[in-house]
């Protein structure tokens, strides 16, 4: 066997039997149709479809592939398969992103991949930086200031380590070509659960603290050498780390929090969306060729 084939901490995962074994809940996806993925090298995932979908036709174009391999969209998650890339969505925040990447990882599994990355493609808040820069995160940090991807296991809480696969980040910052019209940078990311409070907005449909509060708290991360903030690193470098694989988080900034709250109207947002997308591409196309 492979030393690098996927293999889970799950010492019950074998011993599972009926609808549980065989078919992957919210990805709706069957045992019969696990061999398509067997051949994955690169799982993408992001909130949105839309992208999700663009990021597939875009590396399909680069790499000469004329139909996708699998398609699903279904009202949890959607995903779509081009040649050994598995781009999927996850949803707004961590407890949607975990259901999918535990049905994800279990179908790596099943299916036998081996040598398999996680890149989270996706948008965020800056912290004194602008919008359009794309940010490749070096670790991820939590609520209590941690760098903790913060669960739970009967009841207890499980925390997992977030820092990044400092290889893979530098290489994915290294993809940068000199026509991008974007800054790529990395720094830590501070994830939160919530977009409001949580990343100290005064506009959500309540707020406890002050504006003094709330701009000690956005310079207390920028001296952590925070340069993000987000809803999902934390839990895609802490579950892929529990499961051995390689993981990255990289998003596009379409707001400095240090200036405003909500992105520009007027910004072309879907644009801004296609920095992280070109970048990825880059890095995937350039490791597949290799
Ligand atoms: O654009 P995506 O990938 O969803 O990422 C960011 O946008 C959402 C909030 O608007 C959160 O999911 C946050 O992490
Ligand atoms: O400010 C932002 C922008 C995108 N996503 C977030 O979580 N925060």
């Amino acid at each position: 066997m492979c030393s690098d084939r996927v293999q889970l901490p799950n010492p019950h995962l074998d011993r599972v039997t009926g609808n549980e074994a065989d078919y992957l809940m919210h990805l709706g996806i069957h045992r019969v149709d696990w061999h398509v993925f067997k051949d994955v090298k690169f799982v993408c995932v992001g909130g949105t479809v839309d992208r999700m979908r663009k990021l597939s036709q875009h590396l399909a174009e680069k790499l000469n592939i004329q139909k996708l391999d699998y398609s699903f969209e279904n009202h949890r998650y959607s995903g779509f398969k081009v040649g050994p890339i598995f781009c999927v969505t996850h949803g707004i925040g961590t407890p949607s992103l975990s259901v999918m990447l535990h049905e994800v990882f279990k179908l790596l599994y099943r299916a036998g991949c081996s040598d398999v990355t996680l890149i989270r493609i996706g948008t965020c808040g800056g912290v004194g930086v602008r919008h359009g820069t794309v940010v490749v995160s070096t670790g991820a940090i939590t609520p209590g200031f941690e760098p903790f991807y913060i669960t739970s296991s009967l009841g207890e809480i499980l925390k997992l380590p977030t820092d990044a696969d400092p290889i893979l980040y530098q290489d994915i910052v290294n993809s940068k070509s000199i026509e991008d019209k974007y800054d790529v940078i990395s720094g830590l990311t501070f994830c939160t659960e919530d977009f409001y409070q949580g990343q100290g907005r005064f506009d959500g449909s309540f707020c406890d603290y002050t504006q003094e509060e709330r701009a000690a708290f956005l310079s207390k991360l920028r001296q952590m050498g925070v340069v993000n903030l987000e809803m999902e690193s934390a839990g895609v470098l802490g579950m892929a780390r529990k499961v051995g694989i390689k993981a990255a988080v990289v998003c596009v900034v379409l707001v400095d929090r240090m200036e405003a709250e909500l992105p520009s109207p007027d910004l072309d947002i879907a644009l801004l969306q296609e920095y992280p997308i070109t970048l990825v591409s880059r890095y995937i196309v350039k490791k597949l060729s290799n």
